[in-house]
């Protein structure tokens, strides 16, 4: 979907996570904020607190799906969305796909977060460009019980799939 075709309450949404991203700079946070809006209702905000709480995971994205997720009492977000300030980084996409979300909306890109200085890009290319190496190896270690806690999971008949 295009940028142009988003309704007036899609506008609205991503409006308000534009507003949380500046609130959030002043407050000492990263410029990046969201929401989980689930039938026309925020059910969940969140701001970048990567550097406040000293945790390189807690991106706006991430922490408004766990806050929405501890408001709806489930891990699943199907039938909500996600709107964001900024397109999602490979870590946030990841988190909106493990959550299930049913769209996400997002307003500044990639290139715009490279401008200000983030890796967002960079990191996609990790990801979509054969040619760009991890900046971390990655290496498999040979063990014979690989698969050890796959069978555990697989053998527990009342294991809670997600
Ligand atoms: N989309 C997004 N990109 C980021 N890059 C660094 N922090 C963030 C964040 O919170 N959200």
């Amino acid at each position: 979907m295009s940028v142009d075709a988003a309704t007036s309450v899609e506008q609205a949404w991503v409006a308000r996570a534009i507003e949380l991203a500046t609130e959030n700079v002043a407050a000492g946070g990263g410029p990046f904020g969201a929401l989980v809006v689930r039938d026309g209702e925020v059910i969940a905000t969140g701001t970048n607190r990567v550097t406040v709480d000293l945790d390189p995971t807690a991106h706006a994205e991430v922490t408004a799906i766990r806050a929405a997720c501890r408001a709806l009492g489930t891990f699943k977000l199907d039938g909500c969305v996600l709107v964001t300030s900024c397109e999602p980084c490979p870590m946030c996409l990841a988190s909106a796909l493990w959550a299930r979300v049913d769209r996400v909306l997002f307003a500044a890109d990639r290139d715009d977060a490279a401008d200000a200085g983030f890796d967002d890009r960079a990191f996609y290319d990790v990801f979509e460009d054969p040619r760009t190496e991890s900046p971390t190896p990655v290496e498999r270690v040979a063990v014979p019980n690989r698969n050890q806690a796959f069978d555990a999971w697989r053998a527990k008949p009342d294991r809670v799939e997600y």
